[in-house]
């Protein structure tokens, strides 16, 4: 059992609810992490402030909001993009900074006097532009969770070096972080429950998953997200993402996190104390709220939401995980506990096999196949403590390793 404490969370000391103002540099401001945090931005700009924005490639959009929240610099990932964004700016009247490629985005992250970024790029993309912004010593909005997953063992030493806040954004994290305010130095914390929607696939037969098609991966039951994240809530792999990501968040043993499906998404996840208690955080469905609490810890900001109404909700139900059906959950846990390097490879793995399972080059159920059989490789080759050299080197060799699952299946 451990001992936890907030997630690398050092006091803001000089900022009081009176004067709370913070600058924000947005990564993957054109998805739904980056356009829900515009929302929030244009809802409150009493509070917060654009200064960079980076995005893949969506230059309409990037525009649009560069002029809208008058950010100071803009960058596209894609460097082909880089004069149509330019002229598109120019044309609009925007003035300022324009950046681009794999370099503009870490330019993007640790930009001007921003106090905070939000992570919301897709994948370990995210993963040189965070690590950027800690060393620049901005606060992080951690939506990307494949950064943590991949480069945990190198990003929180480093969080703590620069005394650096990470306060989550990812809807369970967010919970578990708000359910462990005020709580005692010395309070055990026994277990975090993380709960899970159950995904697409929550309600077919194990024997119907042979017929998936992507269509039907893409159909969350409850949340309006991104591709990547929707494909992995369907083979349970976003919870196994998240096991890992709550471990390096709030240092609790894989023994102490359970997984457990609650199908209506209104408990975002819980932790029980020592003395049994179990304290749970519920809302609606909505990102909004998780990526405000992100922003505005330790605070709360007074927000324009639906309230929640339990009684028109009337029950909440909750059921264990099938992990026969989802072998993603197991290797996700296995990989956790291999901890160094496995936690890398097996989201290169992963999003490599999403990749192909979106491209129709793979079958759903081949997934977690390609996710063991890039493991077993990488066993021999694991290390305890790597680089951030080593994390870049041994997520590029999953990635090529899981193409190859492709000419040799298992
Ligand atoms: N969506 C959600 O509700 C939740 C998401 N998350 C996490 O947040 C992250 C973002 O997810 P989501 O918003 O759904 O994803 P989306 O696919 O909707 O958006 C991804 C964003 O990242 C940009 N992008 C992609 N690759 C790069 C790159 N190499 N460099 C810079 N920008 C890039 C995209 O730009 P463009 O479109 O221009 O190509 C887009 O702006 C993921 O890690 C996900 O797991 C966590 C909890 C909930
Ligand atoms: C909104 C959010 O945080 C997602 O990670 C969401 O939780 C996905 O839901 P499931 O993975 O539980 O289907
Ligand atoms: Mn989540």
């Amino acid at each position: 059992m451990s001992q936890n404490k907030a997630p690398h969370a050092a006091p803001l000391s000089e900022v009081t609810m009176d004067n709370f103002k913070r600058k924000i540099n947005l990564l993957g401001s054109t998805g739904s992490i980056g356009t829900q945090t515009l929302d929030i931005v244009e809802e409150r700009p009493e509070n917060f402030e654009v200064e960079a924005l980076a995005a893949g490639s969506n230059v309409e959009m990037l525009v649009e909001q560069a002029v809208k929240f008058n950010a100071k610099l803009v960058c596209v990932r894609d460097e082909a993009k880089y004069s149509e964004l330019k002229e598109a700016l120019e044309s609009a009247g925007w003035k300022g900074d324009v950046v681009a490629g794999e370099q503009g985005v870490v330019e993007a992250a640790r930009y001007g006097d921003a106090d905070v970024v939000v992570t919301g790029i897709v994948g370990c993309a995210g993963l040189l532009p965070t690590i950027a912004a800690i060393e620049s010593g901005k606060d992080i909005a951690l939506a990307n969770k494949e950064t943590l997953i991949a480069g945990g063992p190198v990003v929180v030493p480093l969080l703590k070096k620069n005394n650096v806040n990470m306060t989550p954004a990812d809807s369970e994290h967010s919970a578990i972080f708000q359910c462990l305010q005020g709580r005692h130095d010395g309070t055990l914390l026994k277990k975090i429950l993380l709960t899970a929607s159950g995904g697409a696939f929550r309600d077919w037969k194990a024997e119907d998953l042979k017929n998936v098609t992507v269509q039907d991966a893409l159909k969350h039951p409850n949340w309006d997200m991104g591709a990547k994240i929707t494909i992995d809530s369907a083979t349970l792999m976003n919870k196994g993402l998240e096991v890992i990501e709550a471990h390096y968040l709030f240092g609790v043993d894989y023994d102490d996190i359970e997984v457990v499906v609650h199908p209506q998404s209104i408990i975002h996840s819980m932790v029980e104390f020592g003395d049994t208690s179990v304290i749970g955080q519920l809302g609606w469905p909505d990102m909004r709220l998780p990526i405000v609490y992100a922003l505005s810890w330790p605070y709360r900001l007074d927000m324009k939401y639906d309230r929640l109404d339990l009684v028109k909700l009337g029950s909440l139900t909750f059921r264990e995980p099938d992990r026969k059906k989802y072998p993603a959950l197991d290797l996700s846990y296995a990989a956790g506990r291999a901890a160094g390097t496995m936690p890398c490879v097996l989201n290169a793995a992963n999003e490599a096999a999403v990749e192909l399972f979106r491209a129709e080059k793979i079958h759903y159920l081949d997934m977690p196949k390609v996710l063991e059989s890039v493991m077993e490789r990488h066993k021999s080759e694991w290390k305890e403590n790597p680089t951030l050299e080593d994390i870049v080197a041994f997520d590029k060799l999953a990635r090529v390793h899981a193409k190859e699952f492709i000419a040799v299946p298992l």
